[in-house]
């Protein structure tokens, strides 16, 4: 198989406690995962357990005290600034809150063109590129005048795709990128995660606490626990059929609305017990 874009190996995260001579949280250990070009890679996991801290880390925003995370062979934790500011073309991040993470008082057109300009864009290339933007993500061809506020959710949660797309990146770290919408708002979003990606090959490395939505958008699934990634493989095998004892237990305890496939879940469940000898 070819180089893998991203390959996390050995990481470790360290937060500094805020209690005098307190030891570091250890929050991060032993962590270890790659990503593919054009690979969607989901990380599930209860709260706490570490997913927004290694997409934290694989931006650079988290402090790596141990191991190596390669972006094309090259290891990014520990670049220096200018290194940084270079990767940022190359590895982008959608968040979860889109009420919060666009600025409220820049327009559409504004918010897709700062990227554009902060790399010195020609005028013309970057308006076009904001025309193509537009498309890519089905905003109405008039939002660019308007201001965030005046769209739901889930627009505002495809211009900041729009905007992490601008670059034209290989990356993005997606985290919880549906958890703020409501449910058909939801599968809406990730089937415009999944036409980008099919239209321009971007990783996706998708965190989110909810299984049926990784289950969905993945092609391959780590899960985590307590800092650690207990399970990580092809996403059917895992998600139908979890090995580690904390993965069956949330996988089988997992609400799922669609009848043939809560059938499905009950046999294969059937199916792992009886092999345990239970
Ligand atoms: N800046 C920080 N300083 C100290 N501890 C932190 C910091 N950020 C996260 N933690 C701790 O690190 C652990 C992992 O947190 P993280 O946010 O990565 O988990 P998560 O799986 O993304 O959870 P959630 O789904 O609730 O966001 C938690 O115990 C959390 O309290």
């Amino acid at each position: 198989m070819n180089e893998p874009l991203l390959d996390i190996q050995n990481v470790a995260v360290d937060y500094p406690s805020r209690r005098f001579r307190a030891r570091p949280f250890r929050a991060l250990q032993e962590v270890s995962l790659d990503v593919h070009r054009g690979e969607c890679v989901g990380l599930v996991g209860e709260s706490g357990s570490g997913k927004t801290t290694l997409g934290r880390a694989v931006l650079g925003l988290a402090p790596v005290t141990a191991g190596k995370i390669l972006f094309r062979g090259q290891d990014i934790a520990h670049a220096h600034r200018g290194r940084r500011r270079e990767l940022a073309a190359d590895i982008q991040v959608v968040f979860q809150d889109p009420y919060t993470s666009l600025n409220p008082s820049l327009t559409v057109e504004q918010i897709l063109a700062e990227p554009l300009t902060v790399r010195n864009t020609p005028r013309a290339e970057a308006q076009k590129r904001i025309r193509d933007l537009f498309e890519m993500v089905r905003l109405p061809a008039d939002a660019g005048s308007r201001l965030p506020r005046e769209f739901s959710g889930g627009q505002r949660q495809r211009i900041a795709i729009a905007r992490a797309l601008a670059l034209k990146p290989a990356l993005i770290v997606c985290d919880e990128p549906v958890s703020a919408l409501d449910l058909s708002t939801q599968a809406r979003v990730l089937e415009l995660f999944k036409d980008i990606q099919e239209q321009t090959h971007v990783a996706y490395l998708f965190v989110s606490h909810d299984l049926e939505v990784v289950r969905h958008i993945s092609h391959r699934v780590a899960v985590m626990y307590h800092g650690e990634i207990v399970e990580f493989g092809n996403g059917d095998q895992v998600t139908a059929r979890p090995q580690h004892p904390y993965t069956q237990r949330l996988f089988f305890a997992a609400p799922i609305a669609d009848p043939d496939a809560q059938a499905q879940r009950r046999e294969e469940r059937h199916r792992l017990l009886a092999a345990q000898g239970a």
